[in-house]
């Protein structure tokens, strides 16, 4: 007997999610069910999807319920294959939008909800109009990815275009990212994104993997600037990865050296995302800034 979901499409810099609310986790779906939903020709279409579910009623909430009982909504994300992630940068600012929308969550611009993910508890404020974060940041909703580290990998990265493997440095925003470097914008542009980059050695857990190229100048009052195309683990090429906007930028100002600046401005082919540098007692913590729309709903029938 086919069930009936109904859902909201969403989508930041074009990264689209399919959105879909489960407050007591009453009905899980299983990864053949979210892959059919976000096939594009079969179901709606989607980079991934997103059940809004109560921290407390998720097995994956249960840690973050107990200590921070203000995180009461948890972001279950799933990639378009059907597997899990951690964390999604542009999905979360999605998420609260949805919320708000759902009438699940209020906030006013400059106020903050502590979100619950696989990753910890995410920080998200809505900016803009009176909620103003500072000169790089995105109107619509800033994320705090909170301390970012170096992941320890450095594959070598091989994809079609590409002349010879190029090395690639790991960076760990809550899920797992490697960036690796490109010479200019003809060469970011001849890659080719439909067939998985080749990691060597491959991560344990596999990794998303950004193309950078550094704009000329690269830094324009006081605000690097750069370009990225992204590989999605789980969901291939998608015009726009939050995380992995913050993870280039990271990477960017690494091999930049000392005099890099704190503010990124990184255009992704869905759009541009804000990336912020911030020291704190625990470390850098990075913070992502970007739009978030919701397109339609409606509801669809699942075997
Ligand atoms: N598009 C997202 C990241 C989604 C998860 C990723 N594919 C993974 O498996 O880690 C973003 O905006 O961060």
């Amino acid at each position: 007997m086919p069930i009936e979901l109904a859902f909201t499409k969403g989508q930041g810099t074009g990264n689209d999610f399919v959105l879909v609310a489960d407050p007591d986790d009453a009905a899980p779906l299983t990864p053949s069910q979210i892959a059919a939903v976000c096939d594009r020709r079969f179901g709606i279409g989607g980079d991934g999807l997103i059940r809004a579910v109560r921290t407390a009623a998720l097995p994956d909430g249960a840690e973050i319920a107990k200590t921070r009982p203000d995180a009461v909504w948890f972001m279950d994300y799933w990639n378009s294959d059907g597997s899990v992630s951690e964390m999604c940068g542009n999905g979360v600012r999605v998420f609260v939008r949805y919320l708000l929308a759902e009438g699940l969550l209020e906030l006013a611009p400059g106020e903050t909800v502590a979100i619950g993910t696989r990753a910890g508890v995410r920080e998200v404020s809505s900016i803009g109009d009176d909620g103003d974060a500072g000169s790089t940041s995105i109107d619509g909703f800033e994320v705090d990815l909170g301390v970012w580290r170096g992941s320890g990998d450095e594959p070598l990265v091989g994809a079609v275009g590409l002349d010879v493997a190029r090395p690639g440095l790991g960076i760990d925003v809550g899920n797992p990212h490697v960036v690796v470097a490109l010479a200019d914008d003809a060469e970011l542009e001849r890659i080719e994104l439909t067939r998985a980059p080749i990691l060597d050695p491959a991560p344990p857990a596999g990794a998303n993997v950004e193309f950078v190229v550094p704009a000329d100048p690269l830094v324009v009052d006081g605000v690097g600037r750069i370009r990225m195309r992204v590989h999605e683990r789980g969901s291939g090429e998608t015009l726009s990865c939050g995380t992995g906007a913050a993870a280039a930028a990271l990477a960017v100002r690494h091999w930049a050296g000392r005099r890099a600046p704190d503010r990124w401005e990184v255009r992704v082919p869905g759009g541009v995302l804000g990336v912020r540098v911030v020291s704190a007692a625990d470390g850098e913590h990075v913070l992502l800034s970007g739009p978030a729309t919701l397109v339609f709903g409606g509801s669809i029938l699942l075997d």
